[in-house]
């Protein structure tokens, strides 16, 4: 059987800071190709190029990948403040819909960091725009300085429900993760569960109640040492044999049957 192929959605980024480009770590290829097993591709995700529905029958799963710039406010109703930072309308014009249609097709997809935000949004969610201005919280920005393995270290606790699919694929009601991120989730989408948080009570893990498929989307960067880490680990493997179910039978592998 072919290996399953999993877009992983490109950001645009200026290359030589001279003419703008789509792409993704290595981090998150080496992560679908070599944890979940799946052949990655890279999306240049811009609805000038592809709809989603071409999207879909090209692709068994989906990896909502981090990326600097936010999700726009009109999204979830609010009005952009320069608070809210840099935007991809593009990005935005794709992954918003793709979620949606896979939650109802139960097509399989994970989300990470600004794609965890992405979840939220597109299922009905806002979010805040500095997480870090809120009181208790902490700075969850990367750092500033340092090496990359320094810049993905753990810094915080997540702790997951007690029996819940998180708690249950990492065998773990707690685990330390990374985090780089400024925004975080302020209200949960109506059929978003947060199932694992911070402590100081940011949203750090996620699915979509009800959905059909493999939904788990996390605030943290799991693509990070994703082979060797315990908790990165799990994730990729769970979400590689969801999208295998997908490409063999098209159909979809649910998320409490995942973990
Ligand atoms: N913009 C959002 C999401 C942050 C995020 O995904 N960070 C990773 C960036 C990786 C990259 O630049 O490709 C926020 O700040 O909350």
């Amino acid at each position: 059987m072919r290996r399953p192929v999993v877009g992983i959605i490109g950001n645009t980024y200026m290359i030589a800071d001279t003419y703008p480009g789509h792409g993704t770590s290595t981090m998150n290829s080496e992560a679908i190709a070599r944890v979940a097993e799946c052949m990655p591709l890279i999306i240049p995700a811009d609805p000038l190029y592809m709809t989603v529905d071409e999207l879909m029958e090209a692709c068994d799963g989906f990896l909502f990948t981090g990326g600097r710039p936010n999700v726009h406010p009109e999204e979830y109703g609010e009005e952009a403040t320069e608070a809210h930072g840099t935007f991809d309308r593009a990005r935005d014009g794709i992954t918003l819909p793709l979620i949606r249609a896979c939650v109802e097709r139960g097509q399989p997809f994970l989300g990470i960091c600004r794609g965890f935000q992405e979840v939220n949004v597109a299922m009905g969610g806002s979010l805040h725009p500095e997480i870090r201005e809120l009181p208790g919280r902490k700075n969850h920005r990367m750092p500033t300085e340092g090496s990359l393995d320094e810049r993905f270290s753990r810094r915080h606790p997540v702790t997951f429900t007690a029996g819940g699919p998180f708690a249950r694929l990492m065998c773990a009601e707690e685990v330390q993760t990374n985090t780089l991120h400024g925004q975080g989730i302020q209200t949960a989408g109506p059929r978003i569960v947060i199932d694992g948080t911070a402590d100081d009570g940011t949203p750090e893990a996620l699915y979509v109640r009800d959905a059909p498929g493999f939904t788990l989307s996390v605030q943290w960067h799991p693509e990070h040492n994703a082979a060797a880490d315990p908790v990165s680990r799990p994730l990729f493997t769970a979400f590689g044999a969801a999208a295998r179910d997908w490409a063999g039978a098209r159909r979809p592998h649910p998320v409490l049957k995942s973990a």
